[in-house]
């Protein structure tokens, strides 16, 4: 069974004590409800994980745990064959004791756009809300981060983070915990709150940003990544059905918009560092997500399209300071 016993440890000396007190019984209702879907199968796959301690470990540059040397070619094959149960690998790559899982997303591609801009994550305490299968989590720990939590209701997700969390050894100050954003009271804790490709999948934006916004402690750092179209500050997408073949999208603004947004949840110092077209060379399939992927999700006829006619996917990161709550917007 996952034990999140590591994350009180670590944590329970921080400002975080308050919420710690609710979280068991909430965490126990996760375990209940997923008891009998895959988390069985995958909770013993995670307790075959035993490697020696890695003789390289690298979150800066990459993902890179082990050079690979410590395990005989059959170990390797062991290891490969381990990793290959919590298929599909969305984000990534990682490359584990010599296996090197190519996900379906570039994530380091992202990184790469996100991280020149950002307030330095040197002994910051930080959330990432939406964390996948915890990518993102360790290159901030790569950037020097204090702590690092990440949330995110997948099951699977949760175990892949758990996967490579086993092999990196269980001291690292990075937790995975399988929440949703709604799940977390106001904790008015974090120095830095991510949100990167979630606010198109949430019914309400506004009250997704309001939620970033409570995490954060007054003068903490948002970095806020997601889907967004051409336009004015009043130009909104919301999709009739599907966009890109995803039945879960729900508001896509321009920059100009969201930033609107952020100023009426009280942000200050916003602005937009990044707008980038999600290329096919960025999301694609692998050998480790065999399934459909962007090429599918475009007009075979004008990739500017989505195959319902909507522009491509085209993300902005947008960063923004909390400010000092203005009681008459609340
Ligand atoms: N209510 C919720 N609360 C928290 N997470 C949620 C919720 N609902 C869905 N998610 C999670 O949000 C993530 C969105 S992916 C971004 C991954 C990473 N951040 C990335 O930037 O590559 C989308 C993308 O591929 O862009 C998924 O892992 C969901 O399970």
């Amino acid at each position: 069974m996952i034990s999140f016993s590591s994350f009180y440890k670590q944590i329970s000396d921080s400002s975080l004590q308050h919420w710690l007190e609710t979280l068991p019984s909430i965490l126990g209702q996760w375990q209940r409800e997923h008891k009998h879907g895959s988390l069985p199968k995958w909770e013993k796959v995670l307790n075959k994980l035993h490697y020696p301690e890695a003789d390289i470990i690298d979150f800066k540059t990459s993902v890179k745990i082990g050079s690979g040397e410590q395990l005989s070619d059959g170990e390797r094959e062991k290891l490969e064959n381990l990793l290959a149960i919590f298929k599909p690998w969305r984000k990534g790559p990682y490359s584990l004791h010599g296996v090197e899982i190519d996900t379906e997303w570039r994530s380091d591609w992202k990184w790469e756009r996100v991280v020149p801009h950002i307030s330095p994550l040197q002994n910051r305490t930080v959330l990432d809300v939406g964390c996948g299968s915890g990518y993102h989590m360790w290159r901030m720990l790569g950037e020097g981060a204090k702590h690092v939590v990440g949330i995110d209701p997948s099951p699977l997700f949760m175990c892949q983070f758990e996967a490579v969390k086993r092999i990196a050894g269980n001291d690292h100050p990075v937790h995975f915990l399988p929440l949703g954003i709604e799940e977390l009271p106001a904790l008015d804790a974090f120095d830095t709150v991510f949100s990167m490709g979630v606010l198109y999948h949430r019914r309400s934006p506004i009250d997704h940003i309001y939620q970033l916004r409570d995490q954060l402690r007054t003068g903490g750092e948002l970095v806020l990544e997601t889907l967004v179209i051409d336009g004015d500050e009043n130009t909104v997408l919301v999709p009739k059905d599907r966009y890109g073949k995803m039945n879960n999208v729900w508001f896509l603004p321009s920059v100009d918009a969201l930033m609107l947004w952020l100023k009426k949840c009280d942000f200050t110092d916003i602005r937009c560092v990044d707008v980038d077209v999600t290329s096919l060379a960025e999301q694609r399939s692998t050998q480790w997500m065999p399934n459909e992927s962007l090429v599918d999700y475009l007009d075979p006829n004008d990739v500017s399209l989505t195959v319902e006619g909507y522009p491509a996917p085209k993300r902005a990161t947008i960063i923004a300071t909390k400010n000092q709550p203005n009681k008459d917007l609340i």
